[in-house]
């Protein structure tokens, strides 16, 4: 039976890059582009078609920022396909993001350079703000909407006789130090995309310890520090492109300076290719290119302890109760409204 492979932040950057390659090593998936832009989800198919005449490749509408979209396109899903053997969950943000020129040029001159440039640990802060869900907006996109995704699809994704894979792309920008328990959607910092992300790490490893049972097995990647539309947010094109040789020279010191999407996608693509047994639930999967551009992967333990990720998979469930809730009112509402107009 074919595979199906479905990807969130399908049409551009490191998720169109990892199709690509998924084309290449097997031109009989079924390939599905989870997009909330259909302009760009449908650009985004004609050049994959240009290049793999023959594959399957499907549209399906999904804003992951908006809750009502996401329970709908997991709806279509379920009609369209009767199992989904990879769900890459790829699309994320990093809105109005800001560079502490100061700490660079400290960080700089410090001990801990190369760090500074694999992490950006401490360089960098957003501006977040609530979407229509109420929810924070990066919270929202980068893990909460991905969250219900799963937990949606967990019919066609926990089959006893077969094995589904979810697949995040999280960050060496995750961090412990910017995630709260107390405050997991990041309502009172500056580094929302740290908190997602080091929250998405740990989702991930309590996903592994309750349904690997049921077939589902979650892993987490780093793609590296990639030239992408979310890269052009921080700094404009121009000034990736002027430093672009001290960038290869970077490279020298941190092979995670993998800079074009095709390379940020190793990892992700590497994982295609494993049995999920053999692979470390607490792990995160790097994309590293060498100096002289040769791409692997590399694993690294993850900064989570055992108890944590439980109690975050809790907080989910009940945002999850909650917001469905709301939904469903707001859909109440709407149709008591229409009946009396
Ligand atoms: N570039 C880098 O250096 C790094 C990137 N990452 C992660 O890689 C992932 C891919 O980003 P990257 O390729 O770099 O950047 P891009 O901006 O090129 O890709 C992000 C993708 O996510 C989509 N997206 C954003 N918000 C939503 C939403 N609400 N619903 C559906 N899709 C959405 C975008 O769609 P649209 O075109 O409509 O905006 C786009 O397709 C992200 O999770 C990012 O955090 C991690 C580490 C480093
Ligand atoms: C390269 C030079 C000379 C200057 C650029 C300085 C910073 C803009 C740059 C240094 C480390 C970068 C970095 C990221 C963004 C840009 C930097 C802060 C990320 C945070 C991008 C998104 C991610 O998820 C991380 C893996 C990146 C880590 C490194």
């Amino acid at each position: 039976m074919e595979r199906v492979v479905i990807v969130t932040g399908a049409n551009s950057g490191i998720g169109l890059a990892l199709c690509e390659r998924l084309l290449t090593e097997d031109v009989q998936l079924r390939l599905c582009l989870a997009c909330r832009n259909m302009q760009r989800a449908e650009a985004a198919r004609a050049a994959l078609l240009t290049s793999h005449a023959d594959a399957h490749v499907d549209l399906l509408h999904l804003d992951v920022g908006s809750m009502k979209s996401v329970l709908d396109a997991a709806q279509e899903v379920k009609t369209r396909y009767r199992k989904v053997d990879f769900l890459y969950l790829n699309a994320g943000i990093m809105p109005n993001p800001q560079v502490n020129i100061g700490a660079f040029f400290k960080g700089l001159l410090s001990r801990n350079a190369i760090r500074m440039f694999s992490t950006a640990e401490g360089l960098l802060t957003q501006q977040d703000r609530l979407n229509a869900d109420g929810l924070q907006e990066v919270f929202a996109t980068n893990l909460f909407g991905h969250f219900l995704l799963i937990r949606e699809l967990e019919p066609l994704l926990c089959q006893s006789s077969h094995t589904s894979r979810v697949v995040w792309t999280s960050s060496s920008n995750a961090s412990h130090s910017a995630f709260s328990m107390e405050d997991i959607q990041h309502r009172n910092g500056t580094e929302p995309y740290s908190s997602s992300k080091y929250a998405s790490d740990m989702l991930s490893v309590a996903l592994n310890r309750q349904k690997n049972s049921q077939g589902l097995f979650s892993s987490v990647i780093c793609p590296g520090l990639v030239m992408t539309n979310l890269t052009y947010g921080i700094v404009p094109s121009f000034f990736w492109t002027l430093i672009m040789p001290i960038m290869y020279l970077i490279r020298v010191f941190t092979n995670t300076f993998t800079i074009s999407p095709y390379n940020g996608a190793e990892a992700l693509f590497w994982l295609f290719l494993q049995k999920p047994e053999s692979l470390d639930p607490r792990a995160k999967y790097h994309s590293l290119t060498s100096a002289l551009g040769r791409n692997y992967v590399q694993p690294q333990q993850m900064d989570v302890d055992n108890e944590t990720p439980e109690v975050l998979f809790a907080k989910l469930l009940e945002l999850e109760n909650f917001v469905k809730k709301k939904l469903k009112s707001e859909h109440l509402d709407g149709d008591a409204h229409q009946r009396k107009n």
